[in-house]
């Protein structure tokens, strides 16, 4: 049994199928990229695997249980969470306390003992603040714990958002573009990251643009075109296909590329 099972995923909008009974798996410690041209279904596939869209068919099974369509803050609950295509980071607090906002996701009932500072809040801030920095220390930004996060260059804001993605101590965690507009030293910054949380047995998936970096970190690659998997495999073999390049090429590109191999 596979960690989060993707099983003939579809959604349409209007008369377009945008995605149209994808399936794939992911393992414990696993770095599976989404990728295809614009338009390719790649956000909306996402968009149903964390919960934002219901979809028209298919199911999402994280660790053998049923989640299709729960609310993505019950997905976190459940291990799966997931960051933004465009930055979700609060730019007023500190850095520390855009990571403690993390936890309060996961926890319930706990606001009446906060509103009322009971001690048993109070300790739970206090473990709250030290695991925060604990995170931060993680992903390279202890330093700027206490700076306003609006004083992050962009590349330590993506990291911060995995930050508090962590928080929610996920199985799964879902990145959506975590490099876009990123320069290169940034680029390789997130790619320790991913690849260090990877190897501490969190399964990612990945919708990312830059292909370098896709072909760099991933163990596996699933390609969509107009919705449809077209293809999937290793990152090598995946980029190799005929299929994918005359998706993102063209058809004669793809013919003459077989023609030099
Ligand atoms: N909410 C929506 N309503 C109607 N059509 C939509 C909606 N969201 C996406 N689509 C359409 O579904 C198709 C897939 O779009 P999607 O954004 O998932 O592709 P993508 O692979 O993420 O593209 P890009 O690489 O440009 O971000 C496109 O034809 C898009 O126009």
């Amino acid at each position: 049994m596979s960690l989060l099972s993707i099983e003939g995923l579809g959604i349409a909008f209007g008369g377009l199928r945008a995605v149209d009974d994808v399936s794939f798996s992911i393992e414990k410690g696993e770095i599976v990229s989404v990728i295809g041209p614009n338009g390719a279904g790649k956000t909306t596939l996402f968009n149903m695997i964390s919960g934002v869209y219901r979809p028209k068919s298919g199911r999402v099974m994280l660790d053998g249980t049923d989640v299709t369509a729960l609310s993505p803050h019950l997905l976190a609950r459940r291990g799966m969470s997931r960051t933004f295509q465009n930055l979700q980071i609060f730019q007023a607090m500190t850095v520390q306390e855009n990571v403690i906002a993390g936890f309060h996701l996961k926890e319930s009932g706990s606001l009446i003992a906060d509103l009322l500072a009971l001690p048993s809040s109070r300790r739970r801030a206090r473990m709250a603040a030290q695991e925060a920095l604990a995170l931060l220390d993680r992903v390279g930004l202890a330093r700027a714990a206490s700076q306003e996060a609006a004083s992050l260059s962009y590349g330590a804001l993506k990291r911060l958002e995995i930050a508090r993605a962590l928080a929610l101590n996920p199985k799964v965690l879902l990145l959506d573009e975590p490099a876009a507009g990123c320069n290169a030293v940034e680029t390789e910054e997130i790619d320790h990251l991913i690849a260090e949380v990877a190897k501490s047995g969190v399964a990612i998936l990945l919708v990312e643009h830059d292909m370098k970096m896709v072909m760099r970190i991933s163990n596996h690659v699933v390609v969509l075109d107009h919705g449809v998997k077209i293809a999937e495999g290793d990152p090598a073999s995946v980029g190799k296909n005929p299929k994918v390049i005359a998706a993102y090429l063209g058809k004669q590109a793809a013919e003459d590329a077989h023609a030099d191999s």
